[in-house]
Formats: structure tokens, sequence, C-alpha cells
């Protein structure tokens, strides 16, 4: 199989395209298509309709990729340096204090090198993932992209939207200590204003409590958020309306923040799909758009692990690199990778 995507809901649910995808500009009315697109949103037809659907379990998956035979990975990483992530810091830091911005995030890269085995392999361990999480894979014949997020842009039934903010990240075990940090609960109650204010325009809205979610390795707050919508909504409008969110992205989302945003971005060689939306339409018009973050991506024997923190005025160096290793720890563990 030279192109394919995959899907999984938290349900468990999965379907699996086979390429070649026809692309289109506007969801099709029989549903049955992929969104894929970059983080800024490059790609004008972004709803690929594949030459073939299938609707996959764990158990199957590996017959249909024709994955049998095949072997795990090896991937030897190097050590991320921290130049460039620490200059990018401080600046968007004192961007903050100095009240030009509310919030960013910017993104590092660890590189592997594949030295064995199929990085296709992984899908098996992405169909495995926790019941709270979405998994995506995109994958061509010589690279790809692929992985477990537990972070959903919106889903679209009828005219009933649904989304989430999930943002303020920690280590499972000091619940107490998260549940009442400033910090971290300001980074994720800007992320609940901005949806709020994208989302209010379109019909009335109703938010849920902050909660935890817990992903594997990770426990993040998380609110979701509702609207009943009062005219139908296309997803190709919903999509630009929503992404990026300050969960990925940068508050205020203006042109000249999210030109920084994208220079941090290409300084630091962050891969396109790295909290892109990704999803998929079923074939009764419900759309699923998902953030694609806890993932890797490759290119021949070239692996990339990105991993961001959100930025506000409080952050600490230390802290965030801790929390960006503990993401791609989290990431490894997921696609039972770790060492
Ligand atoms: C950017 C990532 O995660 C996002 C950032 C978070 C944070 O800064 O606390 C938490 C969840 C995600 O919205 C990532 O996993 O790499």
């Amino acid at each position: 199989m030279m192109e394919f995507a995959l899907f999984r809901l938290p349900d468990g649910r999965a379907w699996l395209g086979e390429g070649p995808f026809t692309a289109l500009a506007t969801v099709p009315a029989a549903g049955g298509a992929f969104y894929i697109n970059d983080f800024d949103l490059h790609d004008p037809k972004p709803w690929k309709v594949p030459a073939r659907l299938h609707e996959v379990t764990a158990g199957d998956l590996a017959e249909k990729t024709h994955l049998n035979g095949s072997q795990k990975p090896q991937i030897q990483w190097a050590k991320p340096a921290t130049e460039w992530f620490k200059m990018a810091f401080r600046r968007i830091r004192r961007e903050v204090q100095a009240k030009r911005l509310e919030k960013m995030v910017p993104v590092l890269t660890e590189s592997g090198t594949l030295t064995a085995g199929n990085p296709r392999r992984l899908l098996e361990a992405i169909m495995q993932a926790p019941g709270n999480m979405w998994s995506y894979a995109h994958v061509k014949e010589d690279g790809g992209f692929l992985g477990s997020t537990p972070e959903m842009l919106f889903k679209l039934q009828e005219r009933q939207l649904e989304t989430m903010a999930l943002a303020g990240t920690a280590k499972p075990g000091n619940q107490e200590g998260f549940l009442t940090d400033v910090k971290e609960i300001e980074e994720h109650e800007i992320v609940v204003r901005y949806l709020t204010q994208r989302l209010q325009a379109l019909g009335a809205m109703a938010r849920e409590p902050r909660t935890l979610c817990q992903t594997s390795g990770l426990v993040h707050f998380q609110s979701k958020l509702s609207v009943q919508l009062e005219a139908k909504a296309d997803p190709a409008q919903l999509v630009p309306l929503l992404h990026p969110t300050p969960a990925v992205g940068c508050l205020p989302r203006d042109d000249e923040a999210m030109e920084k945003l994208r220079e941090y971005r290409q300084q630091l060689k962050v891969p396109g799909f790295f909290g892109a939306p990704f999803g998929f339409a079923e074939a009764d018009g419900t759309t699923h758009i998902v953030v694609a973050i806890r993932g890797i991506c490759w290119e021949g024997n070239q692996i990339s692990l990105p991993s961001g923190c959100g930025i506000v005025g409080g952050s600490a160096f230390d802290h965030e690199w801790r929390e960006l290793r503990l993401k791609r720890e989290a990431v490894l563990r997921l696609l039972s990778l770790q060492s």
C-alpha cells in the first residue's frame, strides 16, 4: 500500500483509507473523507477521499496494511540542544511580560535515526492508545506522521458543535499542587477564553467545569465546551475559525503574533504536521477534527519527535524544559519505543 490515512476515535472505531486520494476543498456529502493539512493550513483542498475505505480494528490492521513480517522500528535518538529553544523561550516571555502577548507555544523537536525496522509498525501501537485519545496517521511511500492525541479541535454533528480547551500540564502524582497551580490555570483559561470568544457568535454556548484529563503519563486541565449552532456550518470554515488555538498557537492570534510564531517554528524546524488539524468525516456527516500532537514523523530514516509548551508570564525555563521531556517520554511510551 503506497499512501494511506488512519483515524481512530476514543470509542475504538477506526477507519483506514487507501490512496490514491481525491482532494476536495469541502467535505463530501457522503462522508468517508480524511482531513489532512499542515499547521499553516496551506492545502486549499484538505479533504482527502480514499480510493478504498475500510473500517478496521486493532486485530486486523496489520493484515490490511501489509505490515505482517516487518519489524518494529529501532531509533537512535540525539539529545536535543537547548540554545535555539532557550532563545525563543526568553523572547516569548519578554513579550508576555511587556503585555504585547498573552501566550505562545514554542516547539522543540528531538531528532532520531531509524537504524532498523519499519515506522509503519507503530500503527498497531496507536490503535491500542488509551480510550480518551484520538489516533491519526498519514503514511506515504517514504515518509509520514502518526500519533495519538488527547486534544479535539471539534466534533460537528448536525448543528451540535463540541470542542475542548486542553492546556496546563503536570506529571501524575501531585494532583493537589496542580489543581491550585495559578500559572497552569492561567495557561488553561486563556484557551477557554479564546474558544468562548470565537464561538459566541455561532449560537448558544455552554462550558463544563474544568476537570483533569489523564493521558499516557501526563495530566492536563480540560474544559469541554459546546454550541448549538444557529445555522448549519461547514467544517471547512470552522477549522480556520478555531485553529490554531492558544493550546498550540498564540494569543492574541493577530497577524503579528502569528508571523512570530511561524518564525519560531521555522527556526526550530518544527514539522508541518505538528499541531495541525487532522480528522475524518463519517458517512452520516459527523465530522471529527483533532489537533495532531503526541506523534512522530519520518522521512526516509530521519525521525522527528516534536513537543510544545505554553509560555505565559510566570513560565520558568527549567520547568518547561522538563515538561517537554515528559511529553516526549509520553509519546515514546505510547508508541512502545521507550528504551
Ligand atoms: C503542545 C503540546 O501539548 C499542548 C500543550 C499543553 C500545555 O502547554 O500544557 C497541554 C496540552 C496540549 O494542548 C504537546 O503535547 O506537545
